[in-house]
């Protein structure tokens, strides 16, 4: 294997993962997948888009200033104070990068209403300006699959001559299939003169299931940068899924003899944790992160991985971080054992984040005959989603239910004060909401609130998610609890944080003053 069979790998889980609807993170939730993507050796992380809010551009910056092993990108549109803002966020990182784009097909070109002449001048100013600013210089023509091919030559080759290092070619609306897409950038090496000189990346979108395969099939025809997710995150269907191309590219290394930097063992970590902060669970059946990606239900599979776990396995559980371990875990275990269980389940917390879950796993191990994985995962997620520092806390909650009615009798700390409201409603849950809606008026509407249980039996913890709009902002709330109805309460003021928080970023109708007046 030579060097130029090296594929660097971009994550953007934190710009185009978070621009999936309802995947909003915290700054604090930014920094910290950050650090996780800058341990796991991503090469190249594109921490968000500076001029799309205040609260981007205090993530970029602080995510630039942390950053110990990958390069900082920040993205911008082709306009001059886009990238002066990029450029302003990201210029204390050790390795900063500017990526800016424009829409290059016919569709795209109308949104800014320029000719292809007025185009070709802009991404010539726009280029130019942001390699005055930066030796690291990432160019995109948007929707570079649906662009003429001629034209494509034409735009690529005067932002390569203007200084750019990485020439991005988006799949923006996941259209292409993977022939297609390594015909295009071999189409590109052989056309574009210095295109030799730079590096190719390709940006898959997920709308035909193709992701993986596209950005596979285009490093096959020279593209060494895949753009990608933890989890597949990202606008529509999703991004390439990080985790399937690079193990991908490690278990068939023999077909596809590339190399990446990726520490492989952090992957089912940073899954986990950017699962829960996005809201977007992963689906059991999904490659590599599924929880059934390692699980043999059926006999005849059994009996074989009995045999020779290489039967039915085509890789290691432990190369992606799945450890196996023999803690069973109970209401006898002590704070040794559960930290020890959290590190194989990939999260490293610090001594006070340990004290708080082993205070929510001891009440757990009181409850359930046995906590599972699966349990001390919800319960740390439930934790981490749920804190005491939130503005609404949910105090106390006692629910009627049964043939005769069903009432709800909830006390919630708003802003440091004490409320209590009796609410009735037509179920349970729908009581307590009503109640949470008594305590705190909004006119958020609840898009989505899906019950799952973690693991077998009645006594299993359930998991709730509740998705909810305002004014085109869209909020996840999660909880789990061995109560439905309490774990369903917790998400739905969970997903209230987070509305609150998203009001404050977007400055609209989102200050304090906003916050108490809907509260009394
Ligand atoms: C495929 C992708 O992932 S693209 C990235 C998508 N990400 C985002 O949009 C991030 C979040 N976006 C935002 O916060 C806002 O849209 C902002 C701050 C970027 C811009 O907000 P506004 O100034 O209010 O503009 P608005 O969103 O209404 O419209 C986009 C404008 O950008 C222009 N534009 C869009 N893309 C580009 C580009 N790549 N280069 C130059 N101009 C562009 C459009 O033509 C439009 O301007 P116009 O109304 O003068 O024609
Ligand atoms: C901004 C660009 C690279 C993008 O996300 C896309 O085209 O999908
Ligand atoms: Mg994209």
């Amino acid at each position: 294997m030579t060097d130029q069979n090296r594929v660097y790998i971009f994550d953007t889980t934190l710009r185009d993962g978070e621009q999936s609807p309802g995947a909003t993170m915290s700054h604090a939730e930014k920094l910290e997948i950050a650090q996780m993507l800058d341990e796991m050796h991503v090469d190249i992380i594109e921490a968000g888009f500076p001029i799309a809010s205040e609260g981007d551009f205090a993530a970029v910056s602080e995510i630039a200033r942390q950053s110990k092993n990958s390069v900082i990108c920040g993205l911008a549109r082709a306009q001059i104070p886009d990238i002066d803002r990029c450029w302003e966020a990201i210029k204390h990182a050790k390795q900063p990068r500017i990526h800016t784009f424009i829409g290059t097909s016919p569709l795209h070109r109308a949104i800014p209403n320029l000719d292809m002449d007025q185009m070709a001048e802009r991404i010539e100013q726009t280029v130019t300006h942001a390699r005055n600013l930066c030796d690291n210089v990432q160019w995109s023509p948007m929707d570079a699959t649906r662009t003429e091919h001629d034209y494509l030559c034409r735009v690529v080759e005067i932002a390569i001559k203007c200084g750019a290092t990485t020439i991005n070619i988006p799949d923006t609306v996941g259209y292409t299939a993977p022939r297609e897409s390594a015909d295009l950038i071999r189409m590109l090496l052989e056309r574009v003169p210095g295109a030799d000189k730079i590096i190719f990346a390709t940006h898959c979108h997920n709308d035909l299931g193709m992701a993986t395969a596209n950005s596979l099939a285009a490093v096959e025809a020279g593209a060494r940068q895949i753009e990608c997710t933890i989890n597949g995150l990202g606008e529509r269907a999703g991004n390439t899924a990080l985790e399937e191309v690079v193990m991908a590219m490690r278990v068939r290394n023999d077909i596809m003899p590339f190399s990446t930097g990726i520490d492989t063992t952090k992957i089912m970590g940073l899954s986990r944790r950017v699962a829960q902060v996005s809201g977007f669970a992963v689906q059991f059946n999904k490659a590599i992160v599924g929880k059934n990606a390692f699980l043999h239900e059926s006999g005849i599979h059994q009996d074989g991985v009995l045999k020779n776990v290489e039967t039915f396995e085509i890789m290691k559980p432990a190369d992606i971080g799945l450890n196996e371990n023999n803690i069973a875990m109970g209401k006898h275990s002590g704070r040794a054992a559960l930290r020890a269980k959290l590190a194989d389940l990939g999260y490293e917390v610090g001594d006070n984040q340990l004290k708080d879950i082993f205070v929510r796993f001891k009440d757990l191990a009181d409850r359930k005959k046995e906590v599972f994985d699966e349990d001390i995962i919800a319960l740390v997620q439930d934790a981490a989603a749920n804190t005491g520092d939130d503005y609404l806390q949910v105090k106390h909650l006692r629910v009627v239910c049964g043939s005769d009615g069903q009432s709800a009798d909830l006390t919630m700390i708003v802003g440091g004060e004490e409320k209590t409201v009796h609410s009735t409603g037509d179920g349970p849950v729908d009581a307590c909401f009503n109640a949470v809606r008594e305590i705190f008026p909004h006119e958020a509407e609840l898009q989505l609130y899906q019950v799952h249980a973690v693991t077998e039996g009645t006594d299993a913890q359930a998991t709730v998610s509740v998705r909810m709009q305002e004014e085109g902002r869209i909020v996840t709330g999660q909880s789990a609890d061995t109560d439905t109805i309490l774990a369903s309460v917790k998400a739905y003021v969970g997903a209230l944080n987070r509305l609150i928080v998203r009001r404050e970023k977007t400055g609209k109708d989102s200050d304090a003053k906003q916050i108490s007046m809907y509260s009394h």
